[in-house]
């Protein structure tokens, strides 16, 4: 099969699809691999070292693209995906239910979808989202931290205090893989931390984890709205898989927050945890809402490119030669946990939580195998 890897065109997206190790298992397989000039280049891979492990370097995005397999990072921004047509297959991060115009330019396109962010493993979880989680997770403390400086219109405080005056309380909306890695940060910043999240059965997992390091708290409108309130740094990290965020902070609470309080809102690639979210790049991380700073980048492990594409690689690989051994729908008809990464086929949505927060037709992923 034909693999083709573009250079990500997200602003500040210096992730890539395949790293060079990659490559070469995919073309010590058979596989033909073509790669854009300089896909590699913000992670110090260069044309060479992809050349050394087999691949063909093409020049212009759109010969990439005419592979039957396109593995990305990012969401295909509408350019791209005005380039996908039916018979090909893209790998990479979708976040469809928060992003209606980019489900309707791949349902248009007639290609197959997998989504990364909803591939499930044999150990529960979401496997393919997790070490991206990781990174955001431990980013999110560092991004607050900088963010909670006068200078940035924070609340001038140092996460950890100093001997003789309180560390900064921080709150972490969610326990899953960001959250955790959050809390595991914060904790190591000598911060004040409290965690919630709906499962109780999480919520114990991490009482013993964090023992009396971190205060766990069952999620609850009264329980969130109390502790936004106390807050100086407020990290959403909640997941619905595959649906819009719950928002968990509504417009309303802001003014009863403090002045110049943080909220680092992670969930914002499936449309944000904070009623007052929006996207924001790594050029222009933070603005301000009713004097609360708000930090919404929703491609953070893009600033972290050669840890976060790496990572990505090590989980990402075995599927995407599953798919180009078998081809996609053999691949899939395989391995369910790959078939739960379906979200678009034949131009119809095949996951339910898309279709239903998007407001889209709904077509079982099984039906097309
Ligand atoms: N902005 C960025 O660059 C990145 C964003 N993400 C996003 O971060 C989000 C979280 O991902 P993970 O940590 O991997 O998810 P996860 O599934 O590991 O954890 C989510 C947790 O939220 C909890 N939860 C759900 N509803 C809740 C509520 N109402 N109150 C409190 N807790 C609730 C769940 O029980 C679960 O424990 C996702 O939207 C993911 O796409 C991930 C990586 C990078
Ligand atoms: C998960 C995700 O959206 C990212 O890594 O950019
Ligand atoms: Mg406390």
């Amino acid at each position: 099969m034909k693999i083709g890897v573009p250079k990500e065109i997200k602003k500040r997206e210096f992730r890539v699809g395949m790293t060079p190790s990659s490559v070469r298992e995919a073309v010590r397989l058979g596989h033909e691999v073509v790669v854009e000039t300089n896909a590699g280049a913000g992670v110090d891979l260069t044309n060479d070292d992809y050349i050394e492990a087999g691949a063909t370097i093409v020049e212009r995005a759109e010969e990439a693209f005419e592979a039957d397999l396109i593995v990305k990072v990012k969401e295909p921004q509408l350019p791209e995906c005005a380039r996908l047509t039916k018979g090909q297959t893209l790998f990479t991060y979708l976040h469809l239910a928060a992003d209606k115009p980019q489900a309707e330019a791949l349902m248009a396109s007639g290609c197959t979808a997998i989504a990364y962010e909803t591939v499930t493993g044999n150990h529960g979880g979401l496997p393919l989202l997790r070490p991206m989680s990781e990174v955001a997770g431990r980013m999110s403390v560092q991004v607050g931290a900088w963010a909670l400086e006068a200078s940035q219109g924070g609340r001038g405080v140092l996460l950890g205090g100093v001997p003789g005056v309180s560390a900064a309380n921080v709150v972490i909306l969610g326990g899953g893989v960001s959250g955790f890695n959050a809390a595991q940060m914060a904790v190591g910043a000598h911060a004040d931390v409290e965690l919630f999240d709906v499962n109780l059965m999480r919520l114990e997992e991490l009482d013993a984890l964090f023992k009396n390091q971190v205060q766990t708290v069952f999620s609850n409108p009264t329980a969130v709205y109390e502790a936004i309130t106390r807050a100086d740094l407020v990290i959403g990290a909640v997941l619905v898989p595959g649906g819009k965020a719950p928002k968990l902070v509504t417009r309303d609470m802001l003014k009863d927050m403090k002045k110049g309080a943080v909220l680092v809102d992670i969930a914002i690639d499936q449309g944000g945890c904070f009623e007052t979210s929006k996207p924001t790049t790594h050029d222009e991380p933070i603005y301000e809402v009713d004097g609360v700073v708000h930090y919404c980048v929703a491609n953070m492990p893009g600033a972290v490119p050669r840890t976060s594409t790496f990572a990505l690689n090590n989980v990402t690989l075995p599927h995407t030669l599953s798919i180009a051994n078998n081809g996609a729908v053999e691949a899939m008809r395989r391995d369910p946990h790959l078939l739960n990464g379906l979200n678009v086929m034949d131009g119809k949505i095949t996951y339910e939580a898309v279709a239903r927060d998007l407001d889209l037709e709904y077509a079982p992923a099984e039906s097309f195998l």
